[in-house]
């Protein structure tokens, strides 16, 4: 239960509305924007793409009025739908709003509609004047919402190169190096587009570390694309030799990609970006929950990231150093440390954490609670139904087994933000060291559906589905968020 509320304070903090509210203070005539006042005089244009900018721009709405004049967002496919369904209205735009919600890219993947949207934003953001103000708003899922691929490219051929990057096990970080390349609004280029009116980005992250040039591609973040780079990238996948020939000629080009943008400038725009909420922002509101609850909160890192199967023995270790009634051997502390870099976790943030369990052992300090967040990797080889939350959680608690302590011992929880576990009806599961012999007694075989990669179907099977993490829709996304609740340990006197 514990576990659960605190990932609900998670999502809870991350909120589109609530993010919004928070980065725009409105006074009169004016706003303050991540510290910058600017002047409203019916000037106020709006552009958003991303799974979570509807809700956003209504709070925008809301906190404008009408210095708002009109504005355009691309978000998915049946979300008004979606929202209206899920009783979320205060998510949606007004019956008479000025800003225009077009509908698209089906699966995550950029398609007709996302382009027309594409271009629908391109359209307002150069038609701009030096006394506009433009506020773009930018979530997870905004690169396949803002489609415009530099001439000669088409849509299916962009389409294609990502498809077969993602398919090859490209990052995220490599996929938007790419996309920045051979499109005319990512990588600044939609700040390019708006010059000279002020660009302001209120930005929900979904990647690790925030980067501002990658989340959707940085539209609004001038950034040099160096095309032996994106070489490199698409050799690396070896996908360089099946290129279509669109896509060589555009790398082969000097210069900015918006060349052939009708924009009579060459400025490339200057935005303010603004992280309005990130996974960061999620594990502080969690770590201020669980302090409520009775435990000591400590956050790991907001950047967990790696094979789930690494991830698992890290915080497996974590458990049995906090968990050992003597002191804790230090061999498992050099062992955590000898994970850290293969899970995207500095030793420093290692040693303060297992400081911190310690001090919570030797001082009786009572219960701690280690919070982390990021998006680790699933190597897919079977063919079951789940997700990298319910698989980390499932490998946990094979790792805790044996840790079970009188009358709980610890509970780890995965779960992603956005309310989706992979394509589950999940977001994750909760574990403890229980779960081995529950599914002993339940004739459930672990090993099997862990090597399918089944999770899902296991979670459902087991004692009818109780330990699956299902928020429903939660209407954002800032990765995944993990918990581990460790019990105050009665500590042997020697
Ligand atoms: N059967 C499975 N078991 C474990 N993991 C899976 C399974 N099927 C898919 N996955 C993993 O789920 C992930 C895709 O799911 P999901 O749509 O939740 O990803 P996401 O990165 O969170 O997407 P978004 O960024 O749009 O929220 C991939 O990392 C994939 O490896
Ligand atoms: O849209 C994207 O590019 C991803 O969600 C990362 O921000």
């Amino acid at each position: 239960m514990r576990a659960r509320e605190t990932f609900r304070a998670a999502v809870e903090a991350v909120q589109p509305d609530t993010v919004v509210r928070q980065s725009i203070e409105r006074n009169g005539d004016s706003v303050v924007i991540d510290g910058r006042r600017f002047t409203l005089s019916h000037n106020m244009h709006l552009v958003g793409f991303g799974k979570a900018v509807l809700g956003m721009a209504a709070e925008v709405e809301r906190i404008l009025g009408d210095h708002l004049v009109r504005g355009v967002i691309s978000v998915p496919h049946g979300m008004q739908q979606t929202l209206q369904q899920h009783g979320k209205s205060h998510l949606l735009l007004k019956a008479d709003s000025r800003i225009k919600v077009m509908e698209g890219a089906k699966h995550n993947l950029p398609d007709d509609d996302s382009l027309k949207a594409a271009e629908g934003i391109k359209q307002l953001a150069t038609e701009l004047t030096e006394k506009d103000l433009l506020l773009v708003l930018i979530s997870g899922g905004g690169s396949a919402l803002l489609p415009a691929p530099v001439p000669p490219i088409s849509l299916q051929e962009k389409l294609d190169v990502t498809r077969r990057l993602a398919a090859a096990g490209a990052t995220i970080q490599e996929l938007n190096k790419v996309r920045r390349a051979l499109s005319l609004l990512k990588g600044g280029g939609l700040a390019h587009h708006a010059h000279p009116a002020q660009v302001v980005s209120l930005i929900l992250s979904d990647v690790i570390g925030d980067p501002l040039d990658l989340i959707a591609s940085g539209p609004t973040v001038t950034c040099e694309v160096w095309p032996e780079e994106v070489l490199s990238i698409l050799e690396r996948h070896k996908l360089l030799s099946s290129m279509p020939a669109s896509v060589t000629q555009v790398l082969a080009r000097q210069g900015p990609r918006w060349k052939d943008s009708n924009k009579h400038s060459d400025s490339p725009g200057e935005a303010l970006n603004a992280v309005i909420g990130s996974n960061t922002v999620a594990l502080t509101c969690a770590g201020r929950r669980v302090r409520e609850l009775g435990f000591r909160p400590v956050v790991l890192s907001p950047g967990v990231c790696g094979d789930v199967r690494l991830v698992s023995r890290l915080y497996g270790l974590l458990a049995r150093f906090a968990c050992s009634q003597e002191e804790p051997s230090p061999e498992i502390a050099a062992e955590v440390l000898r994970l850290g870099p293969e899970v995207g976790v500095e030793s420093w943030d290692l040693c303060r954490t297992m400081q911190v369990l310690g001090e919570g052992r030797a001082e009786g300090w009572g219960a701690t609670c280690v919070l982390a967040g990021g998006e680790p990797t699933v190597e897919l080889t079977g063919k079951g139904r789940g997700g990298r939350n319910q698989e980390l959680a499932l490998r946990v608690g094979l790792e805790l087994k044996g840790l079970e302590l009188p009358p709980q011992g610890p509970v780890f929880l995965s779960g992603g933000t956005d309310g989706q576990d992979g394509p589950t009806e999940a977001a994750g599961a909760v574990t403890d060291a229980g779960l081995y012999d529950e599914a002993q007694a339940q004739g459930l075989d672990i090993d099997g559906f862990l090597s399918n990669n089944d999770s899902y179907t296991f979670f459902s099977r087991l004692s009818g589905g109780e330990r699956l993490l299902v928020p429903g829709l939660t209407c954002t996304n800032v990765m995944d968020v993990h918990v581990l609740l460790i019990p105050p340990i009665p500590i042997k006197i020697s």
